[in-house]
């Protein structure tokens, strides 16, 4: 008798073709060394084995040289428009951070129902694709920490107060009232791409004058009633080794974000305060050994040939072997597509 099959229209189609609808996302603007971060990124992301391609979201200004590089470690680049805060607003921004508005254009992605973002100065050191799973309907990013001058500005940092450990210096609830809402790190976050959200954000961001984080700031406000916490392991902002160092456990993390100041591996020197850390030093030797394993370099044969038969054929009609992992579907709205050029 022949085997049962769970599928009546047999083996082959019983997978469907594009398999993927997921996909881990990255911002890069402008021609300086951003780039490097990115190109770390994505190998760091094939260490641990990640079953999803990384896109890149590319500002026009990212020169031709840097998308090529890109696209030859597998990356998919998608070039999107800039978003600019409402006009005549942007000296209320951090200069440095005004670009970031443009991370707004990945809700756009429609053709990912759901996206992991990581900033560029991040490194992933574990396998994190479980982090899809979590249940739709929210947004999960890990909480900041508010004890670095870059919050000087505001009544956290001036009270000492600090959401990694409330209980140390309690907020004067009947002086100010509840303390401030859970504030995540826009460093990292999952979310799911979706037409009207996006345009929702573009329509409330033409009404929100802009802030000193910027579109973290915004995202924040924004989703602040379904906005998840999630642990630091998936996110950690390096002033917490000396921050709140009770609340690290550093050989459980997975993603590690650079983003206190002198800790971005490319331009490190270690002459910036805390940077002579034995922590941050080891910790920018793992992001240099990824960085210049060439084993870890995209390897179009090699994905080719790891890749089942079902894979094969979507790459062979999607005529690019970079997307390897996340066949190309197709953006369901007009965005530059630049699908990576075949590996020579
Ligand atoms: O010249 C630049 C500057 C930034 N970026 C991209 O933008 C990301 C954000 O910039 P930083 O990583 O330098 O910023 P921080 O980590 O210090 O900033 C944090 O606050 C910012 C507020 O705008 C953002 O929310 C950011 O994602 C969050 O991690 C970078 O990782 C990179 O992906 C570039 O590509 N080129
Ligand atoms: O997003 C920012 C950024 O990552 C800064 O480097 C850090 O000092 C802040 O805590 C954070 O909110
Ligand atoms: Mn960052």
């Amino acid at each position: 008798m022949a085997p049962k099959l769970d599928n009546p229209n047999g083996p082959f189609l019983a997978k469907p073709l594009f398999r993927h609808d997921r996909a881990y996302v990255t911002f890069l603007a402008g021609n300086g060394d951003y780039v490097k971060g990115v190109v770390g990124l994505a190998k760091g992301l094939r260490q641990v084995k990640a079953a999803y391609p990384l896109v890149v979201a590319v500002l026009p200004d990212v020169p031709q040289e840097h998308r090529r590089v890109l696209a030859e470690q597998g990356c998919i680049v998608r070039e999107i428009e800039p978003i600019y805060p409402p006009d005549n607003q942007t000296q209320f921004a951090m200069a440095y951070y005004v670009i970031n508005y443009s991370k707004l254009r990945i809700w756009q992605f429609l053709e990912y129902s759901k996206m992991i973002y990581l900033d560029g100065d991040i490194q992933v050191f574990d396998n994190i694709d479980h982090l899809f799973d979590l249940p739709d309907g929210y947004l999960y990013g890990v909480m900041d920490c508010f004890c670095e001058k870059t919050w000087s500005h505001t009544p956290q940092y001036k009270l000492g107060y600090c959401q990694q450990s409330p209980e140390k210096i309690k907020w004067p609830v009947a002086e100010l009232g509840q303390p401030p809402q859970l504030y995540f790190n826009a460093g990292m976050f999952v979310f799911e791409p979706n037409y009207s959200t996006y345009e929702r954000l573009l329509e409330t961001l033409k009404i929100t004058p802009p802030t000193p984080f910027a579109e973290q700031d915004f995202l924040n406000m924004f989703f602040r009633d379904v906005y998840k916490p999630i642990p630091l392991i998936y996110n950690l902002v390096l002033a917490m080794l000396w921050r709140h160092p009770e609340n690290v456990e550093l050989d459980k993390v997975k993603v590690v974000h650079y983003c206190a100041a002198g800790s971005k591996p490319w331009r490190y020197t270690g002459k910036e305060e805390h940077m002579e850390r034995e922590d941050i030093k080891m910790l920018v030797n793992r992001w240099w050994e990824i960085y210049n394993d060439e084993s870890l370099d995209y390897n179009k044969k090699a994905a080719v040939a790891n890749a089942d038969p079902v894979n094969i054929l979507a790459v062979a009609l999607s005529g690019s072997a970079a997307v390897l992992g996340a066949p190309a579907a197709q953006p369901k709205r007009a965005a530059n597509y630049l699908m990576a050029p075949p590996a020579a």
